[in-house]
């Protein structure tokens, strides 16, 4: 945790759920919301409106999972920053690992999204993260912080943007980085913050993505830099996120 940061305990829902299981869902965790911790749930496109509309005046907020960098225009199957807004979304997910493997996304893009997001008044989550190799060849934190550099626009800071730290092979795996190693990779995450954005960036929130459970949550969301999660699996079960909220406030 940092000193005077809100948690943010975030849930990516991935390519999961249909209306009737998204929306109960939806409901369990606002139901079970702690006030320590600030919580949003992204789930799939198709489901962002009624979501929203089901959780409109509990403290649960929703975001999407991806945005478009235009505005509008001739991009078949993308979603606009400004649609997922008018949905309801406050947030957006962008740059996640399984997106920049699949899709080819690259810094400038994400980039990119983000100044989208950010136009439409959305709060960017903008996922870094190294492949395991990297990992195993001592190249982690250079390789996340190329990632923030390229990845992140100007008006991140005064946005309070999030940065989602997500190790590429912690991802569904079960397998996470040591203790020390998150707070390695947080404090230098915070340095590159400070460094780019010099008023807001001792303030802004740094998640940690990756086989986050129950079980490991308190003695990750205890390290210093770590301001809350990026969940995955675990989101998908409303008591599992609420006990990793739990953890976090
Ligand atoms: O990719 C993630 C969240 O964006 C993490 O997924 P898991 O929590 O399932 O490892």
């Amino acid at each position: 945790m940092t000193p005077g940061i809100r948690p943010l305990i975030a849930g990516n829902w991935k390519m999961h759920g249909l209306a009737a299981d998204g929306l109960a869902l939806a409901r369990a965790v606002a139901a079970g919301a702690t006030a320590g911790a600030d919580l949003v749930v992204c789930p799939p496109a198709t489901l962002v409106a009624a979501v929203a509309a089901a959780l409109a005046g509990t403290p649960v907020a929703t975001g999407g999972q991806d945005c478009h960098a235009a505005a509008k225009g001739a991009h078949t199957g993308d979603i606009a920053a400004a649609m997922l807004a008018d949905a309801g979304a406050r947030f957006v997910i962008l740059g996640h690992s399984e997106r920049r493997a699949a899709y080819r996304e690259t810094d400038p893009t994400v980039r990119a999204k983000a100044e989208a997001a950010i136009a439409a008044g959305l709060t960017p989550i903008v996922c870094v993260g190294e492949p395991e190799d990297d990992r195993l060849l001592g190249r982690a934190e250079e390789v996340v912080a190329d990632q923030i550099g390229g990845s992140l626009p100007p008006g991140f800071g005064a946005a309070g943007g999030v940065v989602a730290y997500e190790p590429v092979w912690a991802i569904g795996t079960g397998r996470t980085p040591t203790e020390a190693d998150i707070a390695a990779m947080h404090a230098m995450i915070r340095a590159r913050l400070v460094a780019a954005f010099p008023a807001e960036g001792a303030g802004l929130r740094i998640l940690y993505g990756g086989s986050v459970k129950p079980s490991n949550a308190a003695g990750i969301m205890a390290l210093a830099n770590v301001d809350g999660a990026l969940v995955g699996g675990a989101s998908l079960v409303a008591e599992d996120f609420l006990a990793i909220a739990a953890a976090a406030a």
